[in-house]
């Protein structure tokens, strides 16, 4: 049984909407075996011409034990290239394919855009899952659901335009969760999310039986779920070395920081 102190701590976070460790999980997926997204010699520019291209010759694969960040300077390409990943950009030159039960998962700066801004919280999840088989989703299951995303209290039922960046953040998680991805690719899943949704975040990811690639300037996150290291530069994605600590301590030194 909690302690009366643990209660309490958990009735005060439950006001505040945070979330805790180990709040919410993405669910069980089936691993698919490898090749599950080759890339072969894949170069691409926006524009097509080979003196534009932002990567020239990619070969790699990503599969379902792939755990990476991508890291390099702004405008590398980084982005750009889990938009290669997900098909929303074709190759200028090369192939990328996906395995035929690829589902993939996907956080990036527009993913609020799914959300209904017109709606209150358990309204649009009720209204966009309306037949979820793994259980009959009744209101205080999705009072429960939602919940664990740090979405608590009178915040379930007010309309998602009025929730701040980081709760419309947390939902998108949410939905993210009701899908078996086997691959989650998540660009900048921080950048409105507090300490505490990052630790939850991270240990979430670290729980995932599924593959993830991370694009984030967060080296906290970073360096709790990333198992490699991939340096986007110079039209190339290398596998750094060492690990995110030795990576920025070589950046600050490129950049005169540091003897
Ligand atoms: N739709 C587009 N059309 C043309 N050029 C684009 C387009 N989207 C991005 N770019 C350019 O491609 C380059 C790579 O952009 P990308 O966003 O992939 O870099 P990034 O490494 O993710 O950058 P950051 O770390 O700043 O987010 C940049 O020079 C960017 O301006």
């Amino acid at each position: 049984m909690p302690s009366a102190a643990t209660v309490k701590k958990e009735k005060e976070k439950k006001a505040k909407g945070k979330m805790s460790k180990s709040a919410f999980s993405f669910p069980e997926c089936s691993k698919l075996p490898p090749p599950v997204l080759p890339f072969i010699n894949v170069s691409f520019a926006y524009s097509g011409k080979p003196e534009e291209y932002l990567y020239k010759n990619l070969e790699f694969g990503i599969d379902c034990d792939t755990r990476v960040a991508l890291v390099g300077p702004n405008g590398a390409g980084k982005s750009t290239l889990l938009k290669l990943m997900t098909g929303d950009l074709t190759p200028s030159v090369g192939s990328v394919t996906r395995h035929p039960h690829l589902s993939i998962g996907r956080y990036h700066q527009h993913s609020v855009d799914q959300l209904n801004e017109e709606l209150p919280v358990l309204e649009f999840f009720k209204s966009n899952y309306p037949n979820t088989p793994t259980f009959k989703r009744e209101e205080d299951e999705w009072r429960a659901y939602v919940g664990r995303f740090g979405i608590s209290g009178r915040l379930q039922t007010t309309k998602i335009g009025m929730l701040s960046e980081g709760q419309k953040s947390r939902l998108v998680f949410a939905m993210m969760c009701m899908k078996n991805n086997n691959l989650l690719l998540l660009d900048e899943p921080t950048n409105h999310l507090d300490i505490e949704a990052i630790d939850s975040l991270a240990d979430a990811i670290n729980r995932y039986d599924g593959g993830m690639v991370l694009v984030s300037h967060d080296f906290r996150l970073i360096d709790q779920v990333a198992k490699e290291i991939w340096v986007c530069e110079d039209k190339k994605v290398t596998m750094w070395k060492g690990d995110i600590r030795a990576y920025k301590a070589a950046l600050a030194k490129k950049m005169g920081l540091k003897k």
